[in-house]
């Protein structure tokens, strides 16, 4: 393709997709004889957490997989920040790879490397140049950033809970300061208490940072507390994507089984009474704290 009809097609892009983070047109992926994605279509607001679920199985990590360029899918477009991301070489996409982290489920941490070192490997990766004391110090301030106390630095993965070894994925996906996260099951096998603080901690970190969130998850408390919509895959595609009351009121029965259920039932009423004591807390003090979304 000559050079000038490549930069043409840049600019469109980046004009169209000004509001969007991630727009995936189309994509299909199959395995053998199974094909788990076909003509699916998804876009990612900037600024937004969306949530990603559907029943196991459905395909959730292999899209995550094709934005992220671990997984070339058979057909489809995908751009991040308007650039087209398939096919792309990964000195082409640099740019925009820099500009994102990722939480893979379980964590991924290096059991070899201390949660510093882990930490530090997207830094020595992208930037060969950082020395090793500026190194240590980005590595300490986000292992501060995800609410882990510094003492965690030296620790291996081992040596870490469940909770900690998420924050410490975390720290890592911080590393390069992205604009994008994506997270993959970040409170599954997390305790209730620690999946909120989890919870509580993305929220913030998003709002500071002025993160958009791609967020795979089985919580719906997760998806109550922190996600601004919600987008759910079934039959190989998105086949909605909406706020939570917009999914409610959508008649399709796994939408309907899955917030309708007794364990979406009580994420709502769990909700609702966080939002009345939040109220409460407001009109008799008027200093409120927290989200008042959980
Ligand atoms: N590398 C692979 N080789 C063969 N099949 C794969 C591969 N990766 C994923 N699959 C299959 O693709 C389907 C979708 O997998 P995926 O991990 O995306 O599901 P998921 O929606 O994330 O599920 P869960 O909620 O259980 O994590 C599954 O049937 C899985 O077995």
């Amino acid at each position: 393709m000559a050079p000038p009809a490549v930069e043409e097609e840049r600019v469109e892009c980046a004009v169209e997709h000004g509001d969007i983070a991630i727009s995936v047109r189309g994509l299909r992926n199959s395995f053998g004889d199974q094909l788990v994605h076909d003509g699916l279509d998804l876009d990612v607001r900037k600024g937004e957490i969306l949530g990603v679920v559907g029943g196991s199985g459905t395909g959730k990590s292999v899209l995550m997989r094709s934005i992220i360029g671990l997984q070339t899918p058979d057909a489809g477009e995908v751009h991040v920040f308007g650039e087209s991301m398939i096919g792309r070489l990964d000195d082409e996409a640099l740019a925009i790879r820099k500009r994102w982290g990722v939480l893979f489920q379980g964590g991924a941490l290096f059991s070899t490397l201390t949660v510093a070192e882990n930490v530090e490997v997207p830094i020595r990766e992208y930037y060969p140049n950082i020395g090793p004391q500026l190194r240590d110090e980005i590595a300490a301030y986000k292992i501060r950033m995800t609410g882990l106390p510094e003492e965690a630095g030296p620790k291996f993965p081992s040596e870490l809970s469940g909770g900690m070894k998420k924050r410490a994925g975390l720290a890592r996906a911080l590393a390069l300061d992205p604009d994008l996260l994506f997270l993959d099951e970040p409170t599954a096998g997390l305790d209730p208490i620690g999946a909120a603080a989890f919870d509580d901690q993305t929220r913030k970190l998003q709002q500071t940072l002025g993160l958009t969130v791609f967020l795979i998850t089985h919580d719906l408390d997760t998806l109550y507390s922190i996600c601004d919509r919600v987008a759910v895959l079934a039959d190989r595609q998105v086949i909605a994507v909406g706020t939570i009351p917009e999914l409610l009121a959508l008649d399709h029965p796994w939408i309907q089984e899955y917030f309708n259920g007794p364990r979406g039932r009580a994420a709502t009423a769990a909700v609702e009474r966080e939002r009345d004591r939040s109220a409460a807390a407001q009109d008799g003090q008027g200093n409120g704290q927290g989200n008042g979304k959980r």
